[in-house]
């Protein structure tokens, strides 16, 4: 058995203490090597003493780059929240790390420049998120696909009628997964499947028309790929990110025994919806993002980042995340970005017009 060397961007936050769980029961073979959160520096000292490595703050893009490049490691592990993740990913490239990506983001906005960055860095990006692991390991074991389905768990209001007062506490309640609070509120506007459509449409070279999402309840079903053939294939196991952060860090080093525990399918009902525009706009908001391409998924996250961050400080509704999201994408945001720099411009742009609005 070989220990993988593992740095966690995001180390204090519901990813990162995932993988450091795992570590300490001994699912994942590790080794942590570095430490770096933002804010919880108490939190993040204690994991440094009990893992015996360097931790970093992230206050300086500069300063995280100095870092990352002095320490030893096989693999970053990024769980950053949000827009910030993409700038730790490329740093995390340009210091000749693979890269195990739970931060969509990073997809959703760095598009094909960080795939390309990646490829000229002669790097992996190993899929974290749970549908995207599911079809990147799918896609190792059948080559060539058809096209994809991603599964949705609905949320906590699925299918519930008048959410103009819905609390931030109730959209956080998420019916399946501990999660941290954005991703959750995104689950419950289904803005997290939105921006997983987007990234898989990146990722695996896709577009909208062959990347169906479908709802299933009990999110034991985490993706399937279709075969020309007609054949359909899925990954199944409990809703655990401990598998997909193991296997991507791991990245078929040690062989993989009892990571979560094994199904039992006389107690499994497995259910699958249609999804309906009018219930989840922000989905069919990131399926014409898809679509449009240019800066347009950068815009669609960039508003709705704003607009939950509104709706967690109490300044807006939960329905008006969807309002202003859907404001800012109409305006012109063709332009495709080919750096860093160009990218964080119409992150910007997004963000002030999704601040206008309100
Ligand atoms: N949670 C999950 O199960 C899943 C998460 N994801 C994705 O993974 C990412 C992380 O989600 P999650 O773990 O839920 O989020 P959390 O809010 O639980 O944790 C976020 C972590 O990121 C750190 N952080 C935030 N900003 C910065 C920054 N600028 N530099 C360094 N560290 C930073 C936080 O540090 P601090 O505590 O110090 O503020 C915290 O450790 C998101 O992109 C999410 O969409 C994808 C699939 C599943
Ligand atoms: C665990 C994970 O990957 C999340 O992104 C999950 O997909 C959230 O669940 P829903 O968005 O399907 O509610
Ligand atoms: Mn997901």
């Amino acid at each position: 058995m070989i220990k993988r060397k593992v740095i966690i961007l995001g180390s204090t936050g519901s990813i990162g203490t995932t993988c450091l769980n795992a570590i300490r029961n001994g699912s994942l073979y590790g080794e942590v090597t570095g430490l770096v959160a933002r804010s919880s520096k108490d939190s993040l000292s204690e994991l440094a003493k009990e893992f015996n490595c360097p931790y970093f703050i992230n206050d300086n893009s500069n300063k995280l780059k100095e870092f990352l490049s002095s320490l030893d490691g096989d693999i970053v592990l990024n769980g950053i929240a949000g827009a910030p993740g993409l700038e730790a990913s490329l740093i995390a490239l340009n210091c000749g790390f693979d890269l195990a990506l739970a931060n969509k983001e990073s997809i959703v906005m760095g598009g094909d420049f960080i795939l390309n960055e990646a490829k000229r860095l002669n790097r992996k990006i190993i899929p974290v998120d749970s549908e995207h692991s599911a079809i990147y390991n799918l896609i190792k074991a059948h080559n060539k696909i058809h096209s994809v389905v991603i599964t949705a768990s609905g949320g906590p209001f699925y299918q519930k009628k008048n959410l103009d007062n819905v609390t931030v506490e109730e959209a956080i309640n998420h019916p399946t997964w501990k999660m941290g609070k954005k991703i959750s509120i995104d689950s419950a506007t289904l803005a997290n499947k939105g921006l997983e459509v987007i990234e898989a449409g990146f990722l695996f070279n896709l577009s909208p028309k062959d990347i169906e999402v479908t709802i299933h309840r009990q999110s034991v079903i985490h993706s399937m790929i279709r075969l020309d053939n007609g054949a359909v294939y899925a990954q199944l196991s409990p809703p655990d990110m401990t598998l997909p952060i193991v296997g991507a860090v791991n990245d078929e080093v040690n062989p993989l025994y009892n990571v979560v525990k094994p199904l039992s399918f006389e107690d499994l009902t497995l259910t699958f919806k249609k999804w309906d525009e009018e219930e989840f706009p922000l989905l069919a908001l990131a399926y014409k993002a898809l679509e449009q391409k240019g800066s347009y998924p950068i815009a669609f996250n960039a508003a709705n980042e704003v607009a939950v961050g509104l709706f967690i400080d109490h300044k807006i509704k939960f329905t008006s995340i969807a309002n202003i999201t859907k404001e800012v994408l109409m305006h012109d945001f063709s332009t495709t970005c080919n750096s860093f720099e160009e990218i964080m411009y119409q992150d910007q742009r997004a963000r002030a017009i999704a601040l206008k609005g309100f």
